[in-house]
């Protein structure tokens, strides 16, 4: 940032929220993004929420917020019925669309945060979005190499009742073909109590996560940032 500019001034990092649910997590970066004293509020903006389902509460959130909403679905989209008999070729005429969807945004996000996307992204996404140089990141609720995939939380919660773990967490990480296996932005432990239930542990990690997915956006769009004002990205 040249010594004449405010961050005021500076062009924000536009960010693309992807989720299939409620939402909260998106709710928690949007307040980071709306308040003065959190550093991401001078970095960057949310300016686009795409959901897969059509009741996602997060759509409700978004448009409360006047942030422009797109719903595309597999089905209602009409891939599934395009390709009955092949749920491959629909779920990658759906990623392609949903790639073409973002590319032709204005403004076109720079990050994509996976709020509670609950789609696995194809190469057919994946790959157009790489070669535009946007990059994706993903919440996850388990530490990296742990309980990848869905249901996390509860297949975290039967291994500690079976005495197998004592803590679990909460992690960023950069998304790849394989899931949850990107590289970690960062994670962190939470310890899974005697007196635990499910619901008094889900109830902490969606409270960690409210945390982890805002610092994790922070250091992508620092670091992005950084590296443009380094002339290392366009
Ligand atoms: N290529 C990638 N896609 C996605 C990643 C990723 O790391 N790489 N992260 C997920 C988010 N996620 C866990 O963090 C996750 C979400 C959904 C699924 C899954 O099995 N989805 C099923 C449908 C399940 C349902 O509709 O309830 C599916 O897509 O067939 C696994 C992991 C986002 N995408
Ligand atoms: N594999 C990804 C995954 O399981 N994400 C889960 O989706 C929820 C979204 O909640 P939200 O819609 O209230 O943000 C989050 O709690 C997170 O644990």
């Amino acid at each position: 940032m040249s010594s004449s500019e405010s961050t005021s001034q500076v062009q924000k990092t536009p960010l693309l929220v992807l989720l299939s649910g409620s939402g909260t997590n998106f709710a928690a970066l949007l307040r980071a993004t709306e308040t003065p004293a959190n550093p991401l509020s001078s970095l960057a903006t949310i300016t686009h929420v795409i959901s897969n389902r059509k009741s996602a509460y997060g759509l409700t959130r978004a448009r409360d917020a006047n942030i422009p909403t797109t719903y595309h679905n597999l089905q209602t989209g009409g891939y599934s019925k395009k390709h009955p008999n092949d749920p491959a070729k629909a779920r990658e005429e759906y990623d392609h669309d949903l790639a073409d969807i973002i590319l032709a945004l204005d403004p076109r996000p720079e990050v994509i945060v996976c709020a509670g996307w609950m789609h696995i992204l194809s190469p057919a996404f994946l790959n157009p979005l790489e070669q535009a140089g946007i990059e994706i990141i993903n919440l996850h609720p388990a530490l990296k190499g742990e309980f990848d995939g869905i249901d996390a939380i509860g297949r975290a919660y039967i291994a500690f009742k079976e005495g197998k773990i004592t803590r679990t967490g909460v992690m960023v990480h950069r998304v790849i073909a394989a899931v949850d296996q990107g590289p970690l932005v960062l994670q962190q432990e939470i310890p899974i109590l005697e007196d635990d239930t499910k619901e008094s542990l889900e109830e902490r990690i969606h409270g960690v996560e409210w945390e982890v997915i805002v610092e994790g956006t922070t250091r992508v769009v620092k670091e992005r940032r950084e590296n443009k004002e380094k002339g290392l990205i366009a």
